[in-house]
């Protein structure tokens, strides 16, 4: 039995319980939030993880995973500190390494502990193609991000604009991928992601875009190559409890912890 510590306990935190709840080889056994977020949490881990311990950060001893699925913060607040305990580390907040000297700090950590931390591939497919064709040299990649008006408030894209009035599509951001997850912490890290595994974050064309004709958080990558070219077109449901997040980040989640057990990882 695999004991897991789950960092979070929002939209993906919680429909990730939800799937776990019945597990026979994976066990929540702590769910890491901060202190304003524990009564929720507890309500939550009653329902899913009544064995779970709600607690502000990752206990020291008795853990065999944690996964991340809270925001950028906490890799450094909970993150670095497991990988550097040995502890291996599944990252949702891919965006986090956007930061100058966050990718060496985690790989740092990692070596520290001799042990890994895995970044999911989250909203976005195609993931194991853009990473296995970099080897042979990529030319171009392209991302393009598009939600619709409400995933974008709380965002920058609100300077300067009513989102819920907007007739038509609008560019709310053109730039480099780091630049993407630095601004949209919570709607760049697929940008962020695709930028990782192929051309970096600062070679890396980024579009954000709000669209009111759609109801999906749509993906779109572009890449050619050594290896030919591919036109990615991913249309994700976002989860009732947060319209900025895709339902297939809880699942590409879930497939990493699973791997992690299965004699047999795909
Ligand atoms: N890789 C990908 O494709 C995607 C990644 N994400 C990442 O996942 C994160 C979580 O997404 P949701 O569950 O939708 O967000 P949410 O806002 O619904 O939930 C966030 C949870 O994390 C907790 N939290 C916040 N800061 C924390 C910290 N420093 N330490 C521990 N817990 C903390 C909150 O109390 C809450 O329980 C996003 O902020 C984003 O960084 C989200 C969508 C896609
Ligand atoms: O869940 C999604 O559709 C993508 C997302 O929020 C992100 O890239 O941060």
């Amino acid at each position: 039995m695999e004991r897991i510590a789950i960092v979070g306990c929002g939209a993906i935190g919680s429909s990730l319980l939800e799937l776990l709840k019945d597990d026979a080889a994976l066990e929540v056994a702590a769910i890491v939030v901060p202190e304003e977020g524990m009564p929720a949490a507890r309500a939550v881990a009653q329902r899913l993880a009544p064995r779970a311990v709600v607690v502000s950060s990752v206990p020291l001893a008795g853990i065999d995973l944690v996964v991340e699925a809270a925001g950028h913060a906490a890799i450094e607040q909970h993150v670095l500190p497991a990988l550097r305990r040995g502890t291996p580390c599944v990252v949702a907040s891919v965006g986090a390494l956007s930061a100058q000297g966050l990718p060496e700090a985690l790989e740092r950590a990692a070596q520290t502990g001799k042990t890994q931390v895995q970044l999911i591939a989250g909203a976005i497919g195609a993931i194991d193609a853009l990473a296995a064709a970099r080897a042979g040299g990529l030319e171009t990649v392209r991302y393009t991000g598009r939600k619709p008006p409400r995933a974008w408030s709380g965002t920058p894209a609100e300077e300067g604009r009513n989102l819920a009035s907007l007739a038509t599509e609008t560019v709310i951001f053109e730039g480099s991928a780091r630049e993407a997850a630095r601004l949209y912490p919570k709607n760049a890290n697929v940008a962020a992601t695709v930028s990782l595994a192929g051309l970096g974050l600062d070679q890396t064309r980024v579009r954000l875009i709000a669209d009111p004709a759609v109801d999906e958080n749509v993906h779109q990558v572009e890449a050619e190559g050594a290896f030919g070219r591919f036109e990615l077109t991913m249309r994700n449901k976002p989860l009732a409890a947060n319209p900025k997040t895709s339902a297939l980040t809880v699942y590409s989640a879930l497939r990493a912890v699973r791997n992690r057990v299965r004699p047999l990882a795909i």
